[in-house]
């Protein structure tokens, strides 16, 4: 049997809900064989002060060299990448394997409040990893961030951002609007001539942690599947939107969205 193959380089979220354990569920439920590489261990707690572990870079290093040689990947994405040796680290190696679906998910801050990169590493971010990046896959808050902008409030400034991220070296750019209230959820793609956007109604809730990381690495496996970026972002659209739809509360906050709903939804 064959079977696409996928690889998420990305922080472990405790908690389950986004980072490597959203991007693995997702994987799964898209049928793809997933494999990980651990940046940093995220585990916010009324207890423990200091809640995030960096890994060394050698074992990051290590990970991925054993998901390329072992198994072999199709496509892979990145998540949280923390600091700059890590992004530096992690661009060198990707150039020297030569992969070419790479999905770019520059993570900053997750709902939660942790920080998943650090401020100095964002210009590092830009001018390491976007340029061999096929898609980046910003929010709103991501995208103003990296153009240096205050904020971004509405889709025609999300127009002109996908335009000025392109400029930045990606093949694609899907600026995310899950953050934009007054409108339904639209992402607009950018693949330097033709715009596409893409659309679901808003879902009422709170708990959409991990959405991001799921939308980015349902991308990712369709990809992998050997499909077009335009597909692979309007599939795994329809795939985050029910995973958003029948989010789980847990009753302490946000809670997650939830993996297995187009599964269900489907059966
Ligand atoms: N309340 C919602 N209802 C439906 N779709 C949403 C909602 N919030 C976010 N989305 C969608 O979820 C995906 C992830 O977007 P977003 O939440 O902006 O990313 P991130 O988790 O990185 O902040 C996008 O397709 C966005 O449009
Ligand atoms: C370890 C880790 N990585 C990434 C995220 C961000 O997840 P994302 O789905 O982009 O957004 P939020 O759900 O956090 O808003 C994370 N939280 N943790």
């Amino acid at each position: 049997m064959t079977i696409a193959r996928t690889l998420t380089i990305a922080g472990s979220a405790a908690q389950g809900s986004a980072g490597l354990q959203a991007d693995l569920k997702t994987f799964q439920e898209r049928e793809v064989y997933g494999m990980s590489a651990v940046t940093a261990i995220v585990a916010n707690n009324s207890r423990t002060e200091q809640g995030i572990f960096t890994q060394p870079l050698e074992a990051i290093e290590a990970q991925i060299y054993a998901a390329f040689e072992h198994v072999g990947v199709d496509a892979l994405k990145t998540g949280m990448l923390f600091t700059k040796e890590i992004i530096e680290h992690v661009t060198a190696i990707l150039k020297e394997v030569g992969v070419s679906n790479i999905v770019v998910d520059p993570v900053m801050i997750g709902k939660m409040g942790s920080q998943l990169l650090k401020d100095d590493a964002i210009n590092t971010i830009k001018g390491h990893l976007f340029p061999i990046a096929e898609l980046i896959t910003p929010n709103t808050m991501e995208a103003a961030k990296i153009l240096g902008w205050d904020s971004i409030e509405t889709i025609e400034d999300m127009y002109q951002a996908v335009k000025e991220l392109h400029q930045l070296g990606p093949g694609y750019v899907l600026v995310k609007g899950g953050a934009l209230a007054d409108y339904p959820a639209v992402d607009v793609l950018y693949d330097g001539e033709k715009f596409t956007e893409y659309r679901s109604e808003r879902v009422d809730t709170i708990h959409t942690s991990g959405a991001g990381c799921t939308y980015a690495a349902a991308i990712t496996a369709e990809l992998a599947k050997g499909n077009s970026i335009e597909d692979a972002v309007g599939l795994a659209k329809e795939f985050v939107t029910e995973a958003i739809r029948y989010a789980l509360s847990f009753e302490r906050g946000i809670g997650s969205t939830n993996h297995a709903a187009y599964r269900d939804k489907n059966k």
